[in-house]
């Protein structure tokens, strides 16, 4: 059924903003990049993409009468923090996992920023050694089966509420939401480029769009360093999404469209052009974006455009998905 069919608990202010980045154009000498704001979209605790997707995870979590948002991310998740911020506005427990995803050297990372936000937010915190990785976790599992074992009624939330039978709707609607936005500016985005890692992002545009008209191209920059395990959750959970929505087509190969657009080491730790794409956007636009997701997929955009990959004539639109609160637990890159 149509995306407008499916019940939706408002978590946003209204539609995110969208708005030219002129200055990064002029200095990039190519397309015409415009941004999507996610990461100033919500008024819970910073926002973020997850607030979209909880977006359609909530009402089915109320119909089941739950009573406990229970998530999994790393120790800097912004998914979790999302769910605290969630769960605290409906008057929900929240338990969230927080494993050990990046060996970053910085002594205060399970202590600050994201983590440090779903703390003040109240959400019970079970930090975990164990290593990134966005597939159904143990530890999930046993927090599940906790919250049921004192009595409570848990509400089941994967990983960036990605592999979950809802998880593409939310960015689905947004690709819905991009359409009648470029009715009021006149403007058409020929492509999108927003950041992967669990996928249902990506994925939910891909299908949002692929029920509209004209064709654009979705390009997922993948920040997980894992790039074949992020293409498949992107291919799954966009096809799952299609049809959950009615596109009365198979999505083509070529539209499950992920690329590198960083080389660092593992998810987490930003390289050189992830920083370099940090401070370029900051210095030229002041909009901040962060070492383990939006500079990399700003990263991506900038190699994108300066190769023309992304043609000069081109308008597009960068999806930016929040993130910022992580950066305190960053702090040591950026003492210059
Ligand atoms: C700021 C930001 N930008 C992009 C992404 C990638 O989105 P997807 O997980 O939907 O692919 C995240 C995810 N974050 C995860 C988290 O635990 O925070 C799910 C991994 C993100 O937080």
């Amino acid at each position: 059924m149509p995306i407008s069919d499916f019940p939706r608990y408002p978590l946003t202010f209204g539609p995110s903003p969208v708005h030219p980045l002129d200055r990064l154009s002029a200095h990039l000498g190519g397309a015409r990049i415009w941004a999507k704001r996610e990461d100033v979209s919500s008024g819970l605790a910073y926002g973020g993409n997850k607030v979209r997707k909880l977006e359609y995870l909530v009402p089915d979590a109320l119909r089941r009468g739950a009573d406990t948002l229970v998530s999994i991310g790393g120790y800097q998740s912004n998914h979790t923090r999302q769910v605290a911020a969630v769960a605290a506005h409906l008057g929900l427990k929240a338990v969230l996992v927080q494993e050990k995803w990046v060996d970053w050297p910085d002594a205060l990372s399970d202590r600050t920023g994201n983590i440090m936000l779903s703390r003040i937010m109240g959400a019970e915190v079970r930090l975990d050694p164990a290593e990134f990785g966005v597939g159904f976790k143990p530890s999930w599992e046993r927090a599940i089966e906790d919250v049921e074992a004192r009595g409570g009624r848990p509400y089941a939330i994967p990983a960036g509420a990605s592999d979950h039978p809802l998880g593409g709707l939310g960015f689905a609607n947004w690709a819905a939401e991009v359409e009648r936005q470029e009715r009021e500016l006149g403007v058409f985005f020929d492509t999108i480029v927003v950041c992967a890692v669990t996928g249902s992002t990506h994925a939910g545009m891909i299908a949002g769009f692929a029920a509209q008209d004209r064709p654009r191209r979705v390009i997922g920059i993948d920040a997980s360093a894992k790039i074949e395990e992020t293409r498949d959750q992107v291919e799954r959970i966009a096809r799952r999404t299609a049809e959950l929505i009615g596109v009365d087509r198979e999505l083509a190969d070529e539209e499950i469209d992920v690329r590198p657009g960083w080389e660092g080491p593992a998810y987490g730790i930003p390289d050189d052009s992830t920083l370099d794409a940090i401070r370029l956007v900051a210095r030229l636009e002041g909009v901040i974006t962060d070492p383990v997701y939006e500079g990399k997929s700003m990263a991506g955009l900038i190699d994108l455009v300066r190769d023309r990959t992304i043609p000069a004539d081109s308008h597009v639109l960068y999806a930016h998905l929040g993130g910022q609160p992580a950066l305190p637990a960053y702090a040591g890159l950026f003492t210059s």
